[in-house]
């Protein structure tokens, strides 16, 4: 008998296959479902950090900058309350803030927006915002919204050496151990910035005030504003022109262009060189001292008759040119200090242009200060009986010229009201008188009529600048904003320094880089121009070399009195050798407690006004330890003090291939070398005694 089919088995076949089909088709669509979460989460959080860190990715970076709203920081700040304020420097205001947690932080507000603060701030971003060093001052984040840009610092509650220094409370912590420290900290910091990173970065502006100290006077360096990046073996990368600002500051910009530039390391402008002049200052010579005047103002006159020639180059006629040929010997010492042609122009008239040089920053404090000084000097000069302005007065005819407009009225004044009327007895004299009052009338007429041009035409300059530099910051930030691309970085310490990885505190290991893959392949054409513009001396050029995102006019980086001579002789691009003359001038200020131009009332204390001149006679006179600050008494260790003395002296040689490099000076400080014996080999003032190698050991 045939068996029935079972009516229930399909039934629950098809049970079984729809259940399976279900399970299926749910869980596949929970799969893709938690797939597009997933992607879409990661979309949506790597878009966060990317509008988090824009202009910059600091995705490929260990460190991740926070981003702060403006709000936030103004909670912080207690709505940016005066007493608050930590600092001022050149471009911003420090606060200090507090986080709801009760943590401290330094906030750097950029006062103004203008081209130089802008790229300071990118500078910051992109330079120390990838940089990680005990020695260095952390980066924590900033704020970047509409017209507000903030830089946002770990808090440094000894806040700078400057104030220590300079204070009349700071100083007194300021023994000797912890100045040699200090000093010690510097260099390791600049080591690893020449030596620590790949490629090296070139502080630009070592100087007490971007010295800062933490809570055990521990020195940390601040401020890469004026910093850059030197890629090697090629045009490397001047990463953001930060110069660009600050040098039409210091170098004007005549007829609203900027200074020409030929090639590499020879722009064209002009600078006219009071360093030279100051140097002068301190020689009892008058007549050496009014030729350097004669030479200061012959080159601003050139600048303003013809425009295009060059610089220190520009040939003076007859005298002048002996002028700096007979000072070239002194060159290094006096050219502490440099001028834009600008300055001169502007001294005469007094005019707001000082106000805009951001690099007088010697503070005074009651002393005269440096701008003081050197104002008050060339016043002097100006009004002195000085027989070669006489020679001035026929040469120079332009009246753009503060200075020499004010000379001419000087002379205009002794030739005509001061002349003595009892010389003019009779008729015919009188007449003659009256002949040259009125002469002299018109000429007056002339020259306000000149004058008032003048005003127009200081203020199309005005106008042509604010333009250009707005033309400027809109395709700076447009560069950024397309990322632009940055050289590859890696934290590794090489060269000539014995010293390994794992003796230096502070460097983290591995690798990073802001943004990969950069690489600008030399242009042969600018490399061609380049090779024909070396100079004397300029095998030190090789390989480093920057090249220029947007034009720029430098005449001077960092500050005043730190600036390494070869920046003032034309030289545009950062180099080690640079970081290390402006370092040689911040031992000597350590130790002296002196700024480096510095002049009391007394003028029997001229001689020590510039500090560098001063330690070099000191030590041809075989007695640097003189240079010594006086509070410190007897408190200190002579062997340290005349060690950094001579290594001070090794730092500040004229020939930037002459001083040692930064690990050379780390293992001398730690007493692990001598001072080379080379080193002075071409110093204008070797010094008389060496106080060689350290018994004792410093880590
Ligand atoms: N992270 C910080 N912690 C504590 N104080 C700070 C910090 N950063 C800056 N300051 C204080 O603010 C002052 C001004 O600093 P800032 O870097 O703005 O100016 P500067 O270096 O003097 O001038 P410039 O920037 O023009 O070279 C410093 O001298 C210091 O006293």
């Amino acid at each position: 008998m045939p068996s029935r089919p079972n009516p229930i088995r399909p039934k629950l076949f098809i049970n079984k296959t729809k259940t399976l089909f279900l399970i299926l088709t749910i869980s596949s669509s929970l799969v893709i479902l938690f797939a597009i979460l997933y992607f879409v989460y990661h979309l949506w959080i790597s878009l966060l950090n990317r509008s988090r860190t824009i202009p910059f990715d600091v995705s490929a970076s260990p460190l991740k900058l926070q981003l702060f709203t403006y709000k936030e920081l103004k909670l912080a700040t207690n709505d940016f309350d005066e007493a608050n304020v930590i600092g001022k420097g050149g471009s911003g205001t420090v606060f200090r803030g507090i986080t709801r947690d009760g943590k401290l932080f330094a906030v750097k507000r950029l006062d103004n927006l203008s081209l130089q603060t802008e790229t300071e701030f990118q500078n910051e971003l992109q330079i120390l915002g990838g940089l990680k060093s005990y020695f260095l001052v952390t980066l924590l984040g900033y704020c970047d919204e509409k017209n507000h840009r903030f830089l946002i610092y770990e808090y440094m509650p000894n806040k700078s050496l400057q104030e220590l220094l300079f204070n009349e409370d700071g100083d007194s912590c300021l023994n000797w151990e912890r100045r040699f420290s200090i000093i010690l900290d510097v260099a390791k910091a600049l080591e690893f910035m020449h030596f620590g990173c790949d490629p090296p970065v070139i502080h630009g502006d070592i100087k007490p005030s971007n010295v800062l100290l933490d809570s055990e006077f521990r020195a940390k360096i601040s401020d890469f504003g004026l910093s850059r990046v030197k890629v090697e073996g090629g045009y490397g990368v001047d990463l953001f022109s930060q110069d660009l600002g600050k040098s039409q500051e210091l170098c004007g910009n005549f007829g609203g262009e900027s200074t020409p530039q030929t090639a590499i390391g020879t722009p064209t402008h002009h600078e006219v060189d009071f360093a030279l002049a100051l140097q002068a200052s301190s020689s009892s010579k008058n007549s050496r001292t009014s030729r350097n005047i004669k030479g200061m103002n012959l080159n601003s006159m050139s600048l303003a008759m013809e425009g295009e020639t060059k610089g220190k180059e520009v040939s003076h006629d007859g005298d002048d040119s002996k002028v700096l040929s007979c000072e070239d010997h002194e060159f290094d010492q006096s050219k502490e200090m440099n001028l834009s042609p600008n300055s001169v122009l502007d001294l005469g008239k007094g005019s707001k242009q000082w106000g805009r040089d951001w690099w007088w920053k010697q503070e005074g404090s009651g002393e005269l200060c440096s701008k003081d000084y050197v104002r008050e000097w060339i016043g002097s000069q100006i009004h002195s009986a000085n027989p070669d302005w006489d020679d001035e007065k026929k040469i120079i005819n332009t009246p753009e010229l503060g200075v020499s407009s004010r000379a001419i009225d000087k002379a205009e004044d002794r030739d005509g009201s001061g002349l003595n009327e009892s010389r003019f007895d009779t008729l015919e004299e009188k007449f003659a008188k009256e002949e040259i009052s009125e002469t002299k009338n018109k000429k007056s007429k002339k020259k306000k009529k000149k004058h008032r041009n003048m005003e127009e035409w200081w203020k199309e300059e005005e106008h042509q600048e604010d333009a250009n530099n707005k033309k400027k910051i809109r395709i700076l930030r447009i560069k950024f904003k397309n990322r632009l691309k940055v050289p590859h970085f890696r934290y590794c310490f090489r060269g000539k320094g014995e010293s390994s990885v794992h003796d230096r505190e502070g460097e983290a290991a591995g690798e990073f880089s802001f943004r990969r893959g950069w690489r600008r392949k030399s242009n042969s054409s600018s490399k061609k121009k380049n090779n024909n513009n070396r100079s004397m001396g300029s095998e030190m050029w090789s390989g480093d070399l920057f090249s220029r995102e947007l034009s720029s006019t430098t005449s001077m980086r960092g500050t005043l009195c730190y600036i390494a001579p070869e920046y003032g002789g034309g030289c545009c691009y950062l180099m080690e050798k640079g970081d290390i003359y402006s370092f040689g001038v911040l031992i000597l200020v350590i130790i002296s407690g002196r700024r480096p131009l510095h002049v009391l009332a007394s003028p029997m204390k001229l001689e020590k006004a510039n500090l560098v001149s001063w330690c070099r006679q000191l030590a041809q006179s075989g007695n640097v330890l003189e240079l010594v600050d006086e509070k410190l008494k007897d408190g200190y260790n002579k062997e340290e003090a005349g060690l950094c003395i001579n290594l001070a002296l090794a730092c500040l040689q004229k020939a930037p291939e002459l001083r040692p490099d930064v690990s050379e000076i780390v293992r001398i400080l730690r007493g692990e070398m001598d001072i080379s014996a080379a080193a002075f080999e071409f110093s204008p003032s070797p010094p008389a005694k060496f106080y060689g190698s350290r018994s004792k050991r410093r880590s």
